[in-house]
């Protein structure tokens, strides 16, 4: 089997002094879509921000892209998030600037100089999102399925060997989440990359069936969607 792209070993998740998730082992595969469900307040974001570095990994062990989470200095978490794309619910596009600037904002941010090859790596992340013609736009100009189109696309810029989606549909309609999804399991497909994707909703994982890691009651459960519907 190969390496996988992310593994805890008998992490535990504090939020502050709370205890969330107690024990967490997960393998996550290359190429692999996974989703992160339970209820509300279970630790479905707290477990993301363990990945992603926004909370420290305080006992057991973890690794992601290759970077130890244990021995994590906060100069590393921008190497990090680099090496990762990062969705949420909200999209956080900013808002002061156009589709085109706010991917240049991150091309710039992460060390790319070159004029020619940074037009370039827009270019391509737009039309991978199907957004080619929307790049002089503002956010507020553009729907919420396409807003996340965008941030979608600033997340594939440094081509991520993972991304970490917290709720991507949760501002969405049925219509449009089921267009993200597709997007999502798309680029997953192409890029073999792997997703951990966090929801609540339910039809969409019927939809669309998947691995899944579950938190309930302090702990996770791995599984396959297909068995939540049994
Ligand atoms: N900044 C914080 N400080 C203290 N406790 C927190 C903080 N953020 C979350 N928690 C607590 O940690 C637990 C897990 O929250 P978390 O946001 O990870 O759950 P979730 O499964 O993502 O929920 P939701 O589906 O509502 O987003 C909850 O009990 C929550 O109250």
């Amino acid at each position: 089997m190969s390496e996988p792209i992310l593994y805890l070993r008998n992490a535990n998740v504090y939020q502050k002094n709370f205890l969330v998730l107690s024990h967490v082992n997960m393998n996550l595969e290359k190429g692999e879509f996974y989703y992160l469900i339970g209820k509300t307040g279970s630790g479905k974001s707290s477990l993301l921000k363990i990945l992603y570095g926004d909370i420290p990994l305080l006992e057991g062990q973890g690794k992601v892209v290759d970077i130890d989470l244990v021995s994590l200095k906060d100069s590393e978490i921008s190497t990090l998030r680099r090496k990762l794309g990062i969705v949420f619910q909200d999209f956080q596009l900013l808002t002061d600037r156009s589709v085109e600037k706010n991917l240049l904002f991150v091309l710039k941010a992460t060390g790319w100089k070159d004029k020619y090859a940074i037009n370039e790596r827009i270019e391509e992340v737009l039309q991978s999102v199907g957004m080619a013609t929307k790049k002089h736009k503002m956010p507020h100009e553009l729907s919420g399925g396409e807003q996340q189109r965008v941030a979608i696309a600033r997340a594939l810029l440094n081509h991520p060997a993972l991304i970490l989606a917290d709720e991507p549909t949760g501002n969405l309609d049925p219509e449009t989440s089921n267009e993200i999804m597709l997007l999502l399991k798309g680029i997953a497909q192409q890029n073999h990359c792997t997703i951990l994707m966090a929801t609540h909703d339910y039809s969409m994982i019927k939809n669309f069936p998947a691995k899944t890691i579950k938190c309930e009651n302090g702990k996770i459960y791995h599984g396959d969607s297909n068995d939540l519907f049994i």
